[in-house]
């Protein structure tokens, strides 16, 4: 079976990447998060590393078509032994859905990780302690958090109609929100 599962529209600190990890260790997708592709390149010591760095760093979003090609890549390196993808981080605004669609493919289940505000806020300046990620601080969370609901958050609409869309309270306990998302991919 081939299938992208995305889990956008998810805030940041809303807990995408634990829930991914579980993902990966029980249904054994592969896991692509944008974020960390992107870190990866800024770890590269490129040109453009340099240029995404400032860009993550201002908590701002990096252009489309860099973070499209660069999911593309992995998906076609990875494709004849994947069981399916699961997309972390992508799309941060719906014109980054629709050039998935037309450039890749449809996705069958939208993950939404939905935890509050203060809540996201508080995982993230915890994380921050020993992250070495350097978006993980007061000033640039509260911009992502202000573009999370600006750009992102309209995306659910999206893909609601098509009947994707899976919600998940990530205000619990880690097991108890993968119960939940184990629920939702059983479903497929
Ligand atoms: N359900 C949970 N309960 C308590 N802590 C959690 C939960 N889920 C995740 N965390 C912790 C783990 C991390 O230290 C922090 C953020 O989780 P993480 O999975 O890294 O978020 P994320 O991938 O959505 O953030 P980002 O968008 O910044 O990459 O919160
Ligand atoms: N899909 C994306 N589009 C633009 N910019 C992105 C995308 N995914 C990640 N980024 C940039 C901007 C984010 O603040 C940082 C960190 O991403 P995260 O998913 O929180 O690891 O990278
Ligand atoms: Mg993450």
């Amino acid at each position: 079976m081939f299938c992208n599962i995305k889990n956008e529209k998810s805030g940041p600190g809303s807990g995408k990447g634990t829930q991914c990890e579980k993902i990966v260790a029980k249904y054994g997708y592969t896991h692509l998060s944008s974020g960390d592709l992107l870190r990866a390149e800024v770890a590269s010591g490129s040109e453009r590393g340099k240029q995404l760095q400032a860009i993550m760093q201002k908590g701002e979003l990096v252009p489309l078509d860099t973070v499209l090609d660069m999911i593309k890549d992995a998906m076609i390196a990875k494709a004849d032994v994947s069981k399916g993808f699961l997309i972390d981080g992508y799309p941060r605004e719906v014109k980054q859905g629709e050039e998935f669609e037309k450039k890749i493919g449809k996705p069958c289940l939208l993950l939404y990780v939905d935890a509050k505000a203060e809540t996201m806020v508080k995982r993230l300046l915890k994380r921050g302690e020993t992250s070495g990620r350097s978006d993980d601080n007061e000033e640039t969370i509260k911009k992502r958090l202000d573009l999370y609901y600006k750009a992102t958050e309209p995306v659910i609409a999206f893909y609601e109609g098509r009947g994707i869309v899976k919600k998940v309270d990530s205000e619990l306990a880690v097991d108890d929100v993968f119960a939940q998302v184990s629920k939702a991919i059983d479903a497929l």
